[in-house]
């Protein structure tokens, strides 16, 4: 109950619907005792007696009775599903506003098909649970001790005796729900790897026709499609072999009561209009017994999805605001930073950054060069406080950035990631993504200076075009164009560019850069890239490998010395006539 007790700010709001909802459910299973006393009194005084002129009054209070328990489920209904509904309303905001907030550490291990998982069917298990799970519940034990007490007032022999049956089926029924729920979530499980097969498959198409694998795919999927086969068998074979087992059971009570019943009518020891009720009543003991194993399964289950949103919303936020930090204001930032002394590894793994100390001033250009895994994009996480440092610091203008509220900070950095995103959305909406009040006339501008605008206007529809998941597909050059484009209008004091250009051709790198040059005066910018073209008017290049610096200074200083950058250098130029003149001027220098 802890669970719910923790979820309680979400339902508790909604007390109101949550008391009427129960309120009208106890009273419309109240109410349905009124029926097997009617009977009751339509046997004994009116049929047995001929009293036949008090047939249409009562009548008429069946109708009124009727009506009456129509109206309270309705309002048990109507009170329950709104309840469930706003209750899960509100959990999914707060669900989806944590995980806007949620560290970049915490996405790194996340799986998405987990959390979605999370928001989707967790959250529709609590629906249903708070809204007519719980009441359903309660329910179960008012028709249990409503209906007894009612058949005791009657037959307490009686009773008793019908009763002997309902041990065994509170029994097989537990069992049943132990034995069909895992066999659902298998099926469940299967469904769920199959569509992902399937998904995969569409997405992957271009990947498996190339290689010819079309039969492996069919392979794999009737694989998966057997399983599903055989796991949705095993469940209606045990609904088979429970379900005989059970209405034997439940009828086995109803055969016992007719008989020893029909016996005391027989002897006169019951009136004939009370065995009728008794029949009647016996079912307000049946269907709970039948459905005990489901109520407890139900129960389990909502506490289980329970656990799964509190383990979000409870999550830890690594980089968040103390109570003291700054607001920075865009017209004060100068874009001077210093990087002292970073040290900083990923959980559980050895640093991927050793004493890492750069200082950029404003306004200056710092390119990163170094293989795979070395430390790059590191460095510029770390700038964007994607995670914390520990040793060493970061700062901007002379604050360190711990003490900068974060939103503040990142307003002011713009970064172009190695992997471009684009929205389902159109290219004007995609561009515009980092500002809301933004001019048409901005967004041109923005996509110009990416070298953008040429080919978004020879689309037919030109800026309105949509892209991303449903939308046109874009080359990889023409996407990270939209994504320079994206952080160009938000106007910020600090550029990175984390290989932001490896998809275009090196002509328009050529003039991508020069855009910058005119964007990036009085910015500081920070270069990651593989080619030597993109970083050499950088005012300082730092080469990393293995997380620490090896090299660091202008294009024409590294190329002076031994090391990485020379032999990249070389390698990408290697062809260019004007490279092996300048090796030689330099070959020439070195040997004199
Ligand atoms: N989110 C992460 N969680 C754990 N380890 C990470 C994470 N990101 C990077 N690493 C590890 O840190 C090291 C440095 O990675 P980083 O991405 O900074 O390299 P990089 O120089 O940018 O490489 P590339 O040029 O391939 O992008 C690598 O060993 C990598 O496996």
């Amino acid at each position: 109950m802890d669970v719910f007790r923790q979820l309680k700010s979400f339902y508790w709001p909604e007390k109101k619907l949550l008391f009427v909802s129960i309120f009208c459910l106890i009273a419309a299973t109240a109410l349905g005792l009124v029926y097997p006393n009617l009977l009751r009194y339509l046997i004994d005084e009116v049929i047995a007696k001929r009293q036949f002129e008090l047939v249409p009054m009562l009548s008429i209070f069946v109708v009124v009775v009727v009506s009456f328990k129509g109206l309270l489920q309705f309002l048990h209904g109507f009170t329950g599903g709104r309840l469930g509904n706003r209750v899960a309303h509100s959990m999914r905001t707060a669900l989806y506003k944590k995980l806007q907030y949620l560290s970049f550490q915490y996405y790194d291990q996340a799986r998405t098909g987990d959390l979605m998982s999370r928001l989707t069917a967790d959250l529709e298990a609590i629906r249903q649970f708070i809204g007519f799970g719980f009441a359903q519940i309660l329910n179960v034990f008012l028709m249990l001790i409503f209906g007894m007490s009612m058949m005791f007032t009657i037959n307490w022999q009686l009773t008793l005796l019908t009763m002997v049956t309902m041990p065994f089926l509170a029994f097989t029924a537990i069992r049943f729900e132990g034995k069909v729920h895992p066999a659902f979530r298998m099926v469940r499980q299967s469904m769920s790897t199959m569509t992902t097969a399937v998904q995969e498959n569409i997405t992957g198409v271009r990947t498996v026709k190339s290689f010819a694998r079309e039969p492996h795919e069919v392979d794999k999927f009737t694989i998966r499609n057997n399983d599903f086969k055989a796991n949705n068998i095993e469940t209606a074979s045990i609904w088979a072999k429970y379900f005989p087992v059970m209405e034997v059971l439940a009828n086995l009570s109803v055969v016992i009561l007719l008989g020893v019943g029909g016996f005391m009518v027989i002897r006169g020891q019951m009136t004939l209009g009370e065995l009728v009720a008794f029949f009647s009543l016996i079912w307000y003991i049946i269907g709970p017994m039948w459905g005990l194993g489901f109520q407890i399964n139900n129960f389990t289950q909502s506490k289980a999805s329970g656990e799964k949103i509190l383990e979000i919303l409870h999550q830890y936020v690594h980089v968040k605001d103390h109570p003291d930090s700054i607001e920075l204001k865009a017209k004060d930032v100068k874009g001077d930073v210093v990087m002292d002394h970073v040290t900083f590894a990923y959980p559980d793994k050895q640093p991927s950054l050793y004493d890492f100390s750069v200082h950029a001033p404003a306004g200056s250009v710092i390119g990163l060069l170094g293989g795979t895994g070395s430390g790059k994009t590191t460095v510029v996480s770390l700038l964007m406080r994607a995670y914390n440092v520990k040793d060493g610091s970061i700062s901007l203008d002379g604050t360190d950035i711990k003490d900068i509220k974060v939103d503040s900070l990142r307003k002011q950095v713009a970064t172009v990631f190695q992997e471009t995103f684009l929205f389902s959305s159109n290219i004007r909406n995609n561009i515009a993504y980092g500002r809301k009040d933004v001019t048409m006339e901005e967004i041109i501008h923005a996509a110009k200076l990416a070298k953008a605008h040429d080919f978004i206007m020879e689309l037919p529809l030109g800026y309105e075009t949509i892209v991303g998941e449903r939308g046109l597909g874009l080359s990889g050059g023409q996407k990270q164009r939209i994504a320079i484009a994206r952080a160009l209008i938000k106007d910020p004091k600090i550029l990175i560019l984390d290989d932001a250009t490896s998809a275009v051709d090196m002509e328009t790198e050529q003039e991508i850069q020069a855009g910058f040059k005119e964007v990036m005066q009085g910015r500081t910018t920070f270069i990651i890239a593989h080619r030597i073209s993109s970083l050499k008017h950088a005012d300082e290049i730092i080469v990393l490998k293995e997380g620490r610096i090896v090299q660091r200074g202008k294009h024409h200083e590294l190329l002076e010395q031994e090391g990485p950058y020379r032999e990249t250098y070389n390698i990408q130029y290697a062809d260019r006539p004007e490279t092996r003149s300048y090796q030689t001027q330099l070959e020439g220098r070195l040997a004199n």
